[in-house]
């Protein structure tokens, strides 16, 4: 197999250290992300998930191991450092869709890109912006503000501002947790044709039946990393 991997973590460790309690969250995690695949991790409250998404977006630092993001050491960043890195190569997805109510759709998906220090030109951001939102199917909504939208089409601008950075890979937490069943179907439907279209994906789910959609499934239970079933992803 030739393809590129886009995320590499070697020997990861978390360990969350209270006045109380030492909790060993992640306990040697080791995996590889390539190129095209797309990635579930689920397993029971408690077992790690959210920690490993946390580390792997670089909101949460590891106390141990490596992290790569394609190819380049990414695990010792300075605040700064990782900013840019999480605006330019990270696209995140969250269960609560963190939309900004004060600006209409369009915004929502320009504005990471008027932060990069890479200074895109404004017609390549309007360009991107209608792009991404018309993978998602809002190009009829560009000047709605959020509270006109329903749940399920705020959810499809978060994925269009999260593309909208050409992500090496979009970080997903539980999606669908703040939509009806219908409408959670369609935005995991949606996931699924942007990886085939090339998007790589790891996304944490509780629920089973969407973590059955990705190619490659993990469990994590306990801080332990077990592969289900596996078919672009490597755990080592
Ligand atoms: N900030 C923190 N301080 C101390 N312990 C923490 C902290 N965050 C998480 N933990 C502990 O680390 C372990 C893993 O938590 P994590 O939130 O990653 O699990 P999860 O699998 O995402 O759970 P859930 O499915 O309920 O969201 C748990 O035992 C949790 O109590």
């Amino acid at each position: 197999m030739n393809k590129d991997i886009k995320i590499e973590i070697n020997h990861v460790s978390k360990v969350y250290d209270t006045d109380l309690v030492e909790t060993h969250a992640l306990k040697d995690i080791n995996i590889k992300i390539y190129e095209g695949d797309y990635v579930s991790i689920s397993g029971p409250s408690g077992g790690g998930k959210s920690t490993l998404l946390s580390i792997i977006g670089l909101l949460d630092e590891a106390s141990g191991g490596e992290l790569k993001i394609e190819g380049k050491d990414v695990t010792s960043l300075t605040q700064d450092q990782a900013a840019e890195v999480r605006n330019t190569k990270l696209g995140f997805i969250f269960q609560s869709f963190n939309l900004i109510e004060e600006l209409s759709v369009y915004d929502n998906v320009a504005l990471p890109l008027t932060y990069r220090t890479d200074g895109l030109a404004a017609e390549e951001i309007d360009k991107k912006v209608k792009e991404c939102l018309e993978k998602v199917s809002l190009s009829h909504r560009l000047d709605h503000f959020p509270n006109q939208l329903s749940g399920g089409q705020q959810q499809r601008v978060a994925i269009a501002r999260a593309l909208a950075a050409d992500p090496a890979i979009l970080l997903v937490d539980e999606p669908t947790g703040n939509l009806d069943s219908t409408t959670g179907d369609q935005v995991m439907q949606l996931l699924e044709e942007l990886n085939a279209q090339g998007t790589t994906i790891c996304m944490v789910t509780h629920d089973s039946r969407y973590a059955d959609m990705a190619r490659t499934k993990y469990q994590l239970k306990d801080g332990v990393l077990q592969v289900e079933e596996e078919q672009l992803s490597e755990a080592v």
